[in-house]
């Protein structure tokens, strides 16, 4: 039995870090995406096969005896559990990890795969499979690869948590756009789908510099901890950006005027994300260096996702020449950052399950 499933990355437009403490965001799915395909093994039901974990674009292979895992994680082995055995369980699970000596170059990976083996018992209990990860998706750059991850995961495994172990305390922006695809404005766990009345082209720009979102997160909510009414104040600044930027891009659109006319409210809004960003201590050298370089072609920028670096959303309006674009992709590039081009607002989640007559069970479970 074979069950597959993909889930997109996200460019968030405005609203990040601030959306965790209650204010609007807006969001798009990319076209990058991360594959998941969950191989059963025909010994399931018995303690000997191994549970394997395959990230194949980084040729990196973890595996753990059944039975190891059920006398680590007793807990986990039962019907879908619920998150509060997360924290009981995150010791046991870095036990497991430990043991799987990850290369230090990787050590980035602990929270993945931690999350992996948490989403795979809680759901599939103690049953040998091989699971098989790709994706397109750079990891730690803000285009929302752990909930890729854990979506597609997630959606293959039929649960929803892994997305906790590695942001911490994530808003649910990432996993909600990862799933729903398109674009979508959120708030407190709410999201309305919203359709772009505009041409809306984004120059991603990756700066390369790892960063750990769980960290930037818990970053901004002491800093906010220390300042309850500023960064209260800042919050609400961003929540209102969300808004009329969500209304602009809403709104119709369809002469050359209007439009070059809405794009230059976007610009507005996203350089004032920005620095309300730089406000909440998320900014970065590398991200300033992308904003200098695209302001000398009098075109915004602002960071996406959870800053500290990773990667830099630029608006290319439309009326904007190729060659222009090329002569900004080629100085960002001679810096060592990696630029991109990509559709956005493209399709959410996707799931396909195939097997043979042998290996098949009536309701088509692993
Ligand atoms: N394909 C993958 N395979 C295994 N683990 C992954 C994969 N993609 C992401 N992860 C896990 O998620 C971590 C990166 O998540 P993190 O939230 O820090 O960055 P991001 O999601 O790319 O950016 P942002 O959250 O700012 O959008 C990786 O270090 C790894 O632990
Ligand atoms: C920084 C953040 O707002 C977005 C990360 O892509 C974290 C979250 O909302 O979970
Ligand atoms: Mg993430």
């Amino acid at each position: 039995m074979e069950t597959r499933a993909r889930a997109p990355g996200k460019i968030i437009l405005s609203g990040e870090h601030a959306v965790v403490h209650g204010a609007t965001a807006v969001a798009a799915s990319i076209d990058l995406y991360t594959d998941v395909l969950i191989r059963s093994s025909t010994s399931s039901g018995t303690d000997d096969g191994l549970v394997e974990l395959q990230l194949k674009d980084m040729g990196l292979v973890f595996s753990w005896p059944v039975q190891r895992i059920k006398e680590t994680l007793p807990e986990l082995g039962t019907a879908l559990s619920p998150s509060f055995f997360l924290s009981e369980s995150m010791k046991s699970i870095a036990t497991l990890v430990e043991e799987q000596n990850i290369p230090e170059a990787k050590i980035g990976l602990f929270g993945g795969v931690s999350a992996f083996l948490f989403l795979y018992t809680s759901i599939q209990g103690f049953k040998p499979a091989t699971v098989v990860i790709t994706s397109d998706l750079p990891m730690g750059s803000g285009l929302g690869s752990s909930a890729a991850f854990c979506v597609a995961l997630s959606a293959a495994l039929l649960a929803y948590s892994g997305e906790k172990i590695i942001h911490g305390k994530p808003s649910g922006i990432d996993n909600t756009v990862s799933t729903f695809g398109n674009m979508i404005m959120f708030r407190l766990g709410e999201l309305t789908r919203i359709t772009s009345n505009m041409p809306l082209r984004m120059l991603i720009t990756n700066t390369k510099v790892g960063r750990n979102t769980k960290a930037l997160v818990a970053g901004v909510s002491e800093r906010a901890s220390r300042h309850p009414d500023a960064m209260a104040a800042v919050f609400s600044a961003v929540d209102s950006i969300s808004k009329e930027l969500s209304s602009i891009i809403q709104s119709p659109a369809s002469d050359e005027l209007s439009i070059t006319e809405n794009e230059e409210k976007l610009e507005e809004l996203m350089e004032m994300n920005q620095g309300l960003l730089q406000s909440m201590g998320v900014s970065h050298s590398s991200i300033e260096a992308v904003l200098r370089t695209t302001l000398k072609y009098k075109l915004a920028s602002k960071l996406t996702g959870a800053g500290g670096g990773g990667c830099v959303l630029t608006l290319l309006p439309a009326l904007l020449a190729d060659a222009v674009v090329d002569k900004v992709i080629a100085e960002l590039e001679s810096c060592g950052f990696q630029c991109l081009v990509t559709a956005i607002g493209g399709k959410g989640l996707e799931i396909s399950s195939s097997c043979n007559s042998s290996t098949c069970h009536p309701s088509g479970e692993i």
